[in-house]
């Protein structure tokens, strides 16, 4: 078992790296936390959230192309993590010097979950804590959870469980909504035809964020595709709106935490009851029934 700290990033690739630098910046409220490489070769952006020196990275490629790096908990080898992926049929590519500076990373590992979404195993790194501030007026107290795709939710989810440390807090139909510390899920696998990352959550303090949020998107022309809604798996008050490439973005506040060792998944039916108690309705192809 591979025991998994937290996530550290998304990265993702688009044609429009200023578009989507801009709308990280202007929209979601992320501040640019420095650029590598260049115009010739192509050019990687960090973006920060919260107190950590990145958690989303916009760089020069095919928006198709979408990676999430996991910390790993303290006292996990890599080595031992890439042997035991092996061993257990999954090729691992160990990153070059110059791929470890391009996620200003010491060493890590890459493979792909059984649907094929790439993943990144980091060495920890201790991290300075830097001051954040938003740059635009919402209370976004950093990144969080992603929606990954899943050709096979419960295949996946095996994998996510037995191979990595994930633990399954509810399951909504086939997708299960997975947790690897006391947060209700960090990473919740939806049934797709391909994989991908889904969507991609940032915390907001409260209520007030997320409907003032609301406001600012629809003045800015930011199309909302689900909420504002409450989750009742999570308890999460919510908003889910279109970010570039198609990339979901979702703001949410007051997801409940699960400290009890003996907590048992709850089973929610795929539908839209169980995706929001105040009654909207996803626009989102995966929330589709
Ligand atoms: C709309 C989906 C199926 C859903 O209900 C997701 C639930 C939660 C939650 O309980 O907080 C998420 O945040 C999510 O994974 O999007
Ligand atoms: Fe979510």
């Amino acid at each position: 078992m591979i025991d998994l700290h937290d996530i550290r990033y998304v990265r993702l690739g688009t044609r429009d790296l200023d578009g989507a630098v801009r709308y990280a910046h202007d929209i979601l409220g992320l501040a640019e936390g420095g650029r590598s490489g260049n115009a010739k070769n192509g050019q990687t952006v960090y973006l920060r959230s919260d107190t950590r020196d990145h958690t989303l990275v916009y760089h020069d490629g095919d928006p198709r192309d979408h990676t999430v790096g996991f910390d790993l908990r303290e006292g996990v080898a890599l080595d031992a993590a890439a042997a035991e992926l092996e061993r257990l049929g999954h090729p691992v590519h160990r990153g070059s010097d110059a791929e470890c500076a391009q996620r200003r990373v010491d060493a890590f590992i890459q493979f792909r979950d059984p649907s094929g979404n790439r993943i990144e195993l980091l060495a920890p790194t201790p991290q300075a804590g830097r001051p954040f501030a938003p740059t635009r007026p919402v209370a976004n107290t950093g990144f969080s959870h992603v929606g990954l795709r899943s050709t096979d939710p419960v295949r996946d989810e095996a994998f996510w469980t037995g191979v990595l440390s994930a633990k399954v807090s509810d399951r909504i139909g086939a997708a299960p909504l997975l947790r690897i510390d006391a947060v209700h899920h960090k990473i919740a696998l939806f049934p797709s035809a391909f994989a991908g990352v889904q969507h991609i959550n940032h915390q907001v303090a409260s209520i007030d964020d997320i409907m003032q949020s609301w406001y600012f998107l629809q003045e800015r022309g930011v199309r909302t595709v689900f909420g504002p809604g409450r989750h009742p798996t999570s308890g999460a008050m919510f908003l889910y709106f279109e970010g570039p490439d198609g990339m979901v973005y979702e703001y949410s506040s007051g997801v409940s935490q699960i400290t009890d060792p003996a907590h048992r998944p709850r089973q929610f039916p795929f539908e839209p009851a169980s995706f929001c108690m105040w009654g909207a309705r996803p626009d989102i192809p995966e929330f589709r029934r």
